[in-house]
């Protein structure tokens, strides 16, 4: 009955409005449902076990659109183009907050329900997040000890390694202050780019120039308030995790080897935009 109301491929005037159906794809085949919806692959048989995977895997396709939005506002600043960038730049923001939030759902899982199938997870862990890997180092956060948890994939160990040994947008946003004539140290110009960004005082300066005079530099000043945005919120999801961490599995070890809840809290001190940061504090 479907096929006689509904049109296939030929174009339909509907008030003036063309619309083009693409003969033979549907809604589900558009979106690759059939794929998406068959990976939830319980192993337990416990009923928070289907949680515990839909909150990972909506996390790790939130990351994938971030990561696809900050290589991309990372070529218009290369490009000094900034303004296409902070549209990226608040999308990503707005992404976080869902990250964020997805904390919320998960803190419906009691210590007793997570025990029931945690051992079924192995030595799986979040630490393996390739995805969560790639943000870190594409915002600053370098560590090459980082990438070996992936020697067993080539494809993500070529990707990670690349991502570690190029600039972050970090390292962009710099080299962009000194194009635009700001006294940047030479070695953070041209530097092995895998190794972790260290603060520099002549760094703080040029930013808290930016800053006195935003109405003379708005445009980095703006780059500078979206990027402390997107390290803010950065900084709540790892908060969060840890604390929901703490109130589901207590100071337990980690699956992947860790410590556990103190690993996670030494994560907090990282910093992707150090003198973002201390310029608060100067100006
Ligand atoms: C019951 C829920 C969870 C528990 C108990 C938990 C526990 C942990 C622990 C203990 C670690 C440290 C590494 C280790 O030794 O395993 C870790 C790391 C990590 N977890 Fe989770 N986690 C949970 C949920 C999540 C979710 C929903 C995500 C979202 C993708 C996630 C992403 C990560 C990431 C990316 C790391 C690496 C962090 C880093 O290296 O800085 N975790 N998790
Ligand atoms: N590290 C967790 C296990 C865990 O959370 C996990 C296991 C498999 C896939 C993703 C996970 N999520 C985050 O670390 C634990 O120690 O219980």
């Amino acid at each position: 009955m479907a096929e006689n109301i509904l049109p296939t491929a030929q174009t339909v005037d509907l008030s003036n409005e063309k619309i083009h159906w693409q003969q033979d794809l549907s809604y589900g085949d558009y979106l690759g449902l059939d794929q998406l919806l068959a990976a939830q692959n319980t192993r337990s048989g416990q009923h928070d076990e289907m949680l515990f995977i839909v909150i990972h895997q909506v996390s790790e396709l939130w990351m994938k659109l971030s990561i696809h939005e900050l290589r991309a506002a990372l070529a218009q600043v290369q490009a000094d183009d900034l303004r296409p960038a902070f549209k990226m730049l608040a999308r990503v923001s707005r992404i976080q907050h869902q990250l964020i939030q997805a904390w919320e759902v998960l803190a419906t899982m009691t210590p007793f329900d997570y025990a029931q199938f945690r051992d079924t997870l192995g030595q799986s862990s979040g630490f393996q997040s390739y995805q969560y890997r790639t943000l870190e180092f594409l915002l600053g956060n370098k560590n090459a000890r980082m990438v070996e948890a992936h020697r067993q994939n080539p494809a993500v160990h070529a990707e990670l390694t690349a991502v570690l040994n190029s600039p972050s947008f970090y390292d962009e946003a710099l080299r962009l202050l000194a194009r635009r004539g700001f006294q940047i140290p030479a070695e953070k110009l041209n530097r092995d780019w895998s190794e972790p960004y260290v603060a520099d005082p002549a760094v703080e300066a040029a930013w808290a120039e930016v800053y006195r005079h935003a109405e003379k530099y708005w445009d980095l000043y703006e780059l500078a308030e979206k990027l402390v945005d997107v390290e803010y919120h950065f900084q709540q999801w790892r908060f969060s995790h840890m604390k929901t961490v703490e109130r589901i599995i207590g100071y337990k070890r980690g699956t992947g080897g860790t410590a556990g809840v103190s690993y996670l809290v030494k994560a907090l001190d990282l910093r992707f935009f150090p003198e973002l940061w201390s310029v608060r504090t100067a100006v």
